[in-house]
């Protein structure tokens, strides 16, 4: 492996293309392929492939389906492979490369994955190649001219999906599989083919028409994380015929899993991650964030604190990357702090910590993160940071990126639920009082004894601390009751960097093959931040619209779903209005303290609890929750102490007609001029007087503020002078 990284950071040096043609002629002197005393014919039987993976791999056994896995494709059916993150995928087509003569195909994702494999085959001298983009011309010829013989030496060529799709290669495939020497063609990572999965690759549609082009070869197509939907659409799109379906259990067992509350920790979170790290001692991790700048930050803090780290994202040149990653890999620093640029691929067995500073996008994601943990199989940890602000900007970045296909069409909304609701699966991984493995398994369709957790995750071990922590959570956020959804809505004001790395790849805009090997979401983000007309020429309030639209349209969709035979379960009840006052005391205090207000918070919250429950009480809950949400947005993200106390005071004389509550304005409040009111109304002082305005949604707000934002300058200031006016008559 070590080797493989140095000879990654060498690849465009001279001394790299030496060392390259050198290595491949090392590699025609390989060790006999076959064991001694096994005979030089295609072995097949169980004790035939066990002594091949203990000669050429040092392995007492096969590990759980790979035997299965091997037998079937051996004997020309094709298989679809389901194993969890180092269950060892990739011993179900080196095996079969080395027990029959011919060639086994590979499709791989990344360069950088293709090159640690072939390297790590030829240091056990097995006859390995790949091809890409950036390898020297000599030694892509050298590979071509190998295939071209139409009987080559190699035994294994790992290609990427691009280079699988072009038809000069595809004829030289053809007449190798002609001869009967194209064994196999293992498609890697195929949940990329999935653009229901969490790693689309639109490049590996191209993989569909294999099956067309070379009907007779057996396809292995091999996943770590694939969701009963996702399975499917790989099945189907690679056309595979009546493939042996193989799933181990997704269990990773010498995984502990933890959540930590931002929230509620007694430090900072940095602090308490490098304590944490500490208290290890000095062991290897990862540490995944979202942001670019956060790994940059906390690689120092952890630096300070004694903690050998370094920071590795999309941002850095491929030199700075993969000297960070030769560190890492050969101990030279302990923590990679990382986005999710940092992964695919990396086969270091001994990571005792994965950690993730910010709310992953997926459980998908996640869990092959989380997976790079204890590949040795000794005892790991997964611990995940959960914080209502990360929680916030996931959502919102979620439904940031999904407003680019607003006018698209229906493909692209079905992908904006599907991200939202994979999302949603990470809130409740957080937010469960239950066994953390069990949520994880269940996502992916296993059904879970509750005894197999075994204690190894903080909810089964600590279970009243959980509990206790969610209760504190509870309250930190003001109520109980109120969905964590729209907790996720409310007050997304945060301006959101755009050098997240996150989302699916969408390396379709080019078919070089060039793309593959640095790209990553970084950079895909970032375009499509740029491409995205909220991010760049929206500001915060039309931002804050989207939101509002998306969060409706949420509630919109529950409620529907619900409606059969859930009628009941849409009621306001008395005690959920309690707590929604309860929630906006919280924010009018929050709101005070920021613009140095004088307000009486149980007489303001529950006027402005009166005007949500009047507004859309018969709606239904979800309705109600959506106006509150966007009130508690309003609170806190409006800047002028007069919008409050104007919004705070303007109800006055119509809640006569409002629930009996004391919902009178707060004493101090006189004004009731508001800044929603128009020009038109202020022209007509007893429609004014008669018949207030009612208080705006926040999206009405939004949209007014907008409208006068546009307005020429003589307008605004007619407006103004006109509400000076009417303010002395109401006064
Ligand atoms: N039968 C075995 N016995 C012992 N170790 C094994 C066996 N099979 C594979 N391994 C080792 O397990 C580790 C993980 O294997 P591999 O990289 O193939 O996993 P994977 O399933 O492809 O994981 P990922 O989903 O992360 O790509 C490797 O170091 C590999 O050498
Ligand atoms: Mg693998």
């Amino acid at each position: 492996m070590v080797g493989g990284m140095s000879f990654h950071r060498r690849r465009d040096s001279f001394q790299y293309q030496i060392f390259h043609v050198l290595w491949f002629r090392k590699c025609e002197m390989k060790k006999p392929l076959v064991p001694p005393g096994a005979g030089n014919k295609e072995v097949t039987g169980r004790e035939a492939l066990l002594k091949l993976l203990r000669w050429h791999f040092g392995y007492a056994e096969f590990r759980g389906k790979q035997l299965e896995a091997i037998q079937t494709v051996m004997s020309g059916r094709d298989c679809f492979c389901l194993m969890p993150t180092g269950g060892g995928k990739s011993l179900c087509y080196q095996i079969p490369a080395l027990a029959k003569t011919g060639i086994v195909l590979v499709v791989s994702p990344l360069i950088a994955l293709m090159e640690n494999q072939v390297a790590a085959l030829k240091e056990k001298g097995i006859a390995a190649e790949y091809l890409s983009s950036t390898m020297t011309a000599q030694a892509k010829n050298k590979v071509h001219e190998d295939l071209a013989t139409g009987k080559p030496s190699l035994r294994l060529l790992y290609v990427t999906p691009e280079l699988l799709a072009m038809p000069g290669f595809l004829t030289k495939l053809t007449k190798i599989s002609d001869k009967g020497l194209l064994n196999l063609i293992a498609i890697d990572e195929a949940h990329c083919i999935s653009s229901w999965g969490h790693d689309f690759r639109p490049s590996y549609r191209k993989l569909s028409s294999l099956r067309d082009r070379l009907p007779n070869v057996p396809i292995l197509a091999l996943t770590a994380t694939a969701a009963p939907k996702v399975q499917r659409d790989v099945m189907d799109s690679l056309n595979l015929r009546n493939p042996l379906v193989l799933q181990s259990s997704f269990n990773r067992p010498n995984i502990y899993y933890e959540v930590r509350f931002k929230d509620l920790l007694e430090h900072d979170t940095y602090t308490d991650l490098s304590n944490l790290l500490i208290s290890y001692g000095d062991v290897c991790a990862i540490v995944y964030c979202l942001e670019r700048t956060t790994c940059e930050e906390l690689s120092i803090h952890l630096s300070k604190s004694g903690i050998s780290s370094a920071a590795y994202h999309a941002g850095l040149n491929s030199k700075l990357r993969t000297s960070v990653l030769d560190d890492w890999i050969s101990s030279k620093i302990q923590v990679v702090v990382a986005t999710v640029a940092f992964g695919c691929g990396i086969d270091r067995k001994d990571v005792r910590v994965v950690c993730h500073i910010n709310i992953p996008k997926s459980m998908e994601g996640f869990y092959q993160e989380s997976g790079r943990a204890g590949r040795d199989q000794l005892p790991a940890r997964s611990i995940l940071y959960y914080g209502t602000e990360d929680c916030k900007k996931m959502k919102y970045i979620l439904s940031n990126a999904s407003s680019k296909g607003k006018k698209g069409g229906s493909s692209e909304d079905r992908l904006s639920e599907k991200s939202l609701s994979d999302f949603k699966l990470m809130v409740e991984y957080c937010e469960a009082s239950g066994c953390r493995r069990k949520l994880i398994l269940e996502c992916f369709g296993e059904k879970v004894s509750p005894y197999l957790c075994r204690k190894s995750c903080d909810a089964c071990k600590h279970p009243d601390m959980v509990a206790k922590y969610l209760g504190e959570l509870a309250i930190f956020r003001g109520n109980q009751k109120y969905g964590l959804f729209s907790v996720c809505m409310s007050s997304s004001t945060k301006t959101v960097n755009s050098y997240s790395e996150f989302g699916n790849r969408d390396d379709e805009v080019s078919d070089s093959e060039d793309d593959i090997s640095d790209s990553d979401d970084g950079d895909e983000v970032e375009k499509c931040l740029a491409n995205s007309k909220v991010s760049s020429i929206m500001g915060l309030n039309q931002k804050l619209d989207i939101l509002q639209q998306a969060e409706e349209k949420y509630y919109r969709k529950q409620d529907s779903g619900k409606q059969a035979g859930k009628a009941d379960k849409n009621v306001i009840s008395e005690a959920l209005r309690e707590s929604i006052k309860q929630r906006l005391r919280i924010a009018l205090q929050e709101t005070q303290l920021r613009l140095n207000l004088m307000l009486d918070l149980e007489l303001s919250a529950n006027y402005l609890e009166n005007e949500c429950y009047r507004k859309y009480g018969k709606a239904g809950k979800s309705f109600y929750y959506s106006q509150v949400g966007s009130t508690v947005r309003w609170l806190s993200s409006t800047e002028k102490a007069s919008d409050v106390e104007n919004r705070l005071s303007i109800g006055t004389p119509v809640n006569n007609t409002c629930p009996a509550e004391s919902l009178a304005a707060p004493t101090d409040h006189k004004s009731t001029k508001t800044e929603f009111q128009t020009c038109g109304d202020a022209a007509s002082p007893n429609n004014a007087a008669q018949k207030l305005p009612p208080i705006p949604s926040f999206s009405e707000y939004v949209n007014k503020k907008m409208t006068k934002s546009h307005q020429p300058r003589d307008d605004v200031s007619n407006c103004e002078g006109a509400d000076v006016k009417k303010k002395a008559r109401l006064t």
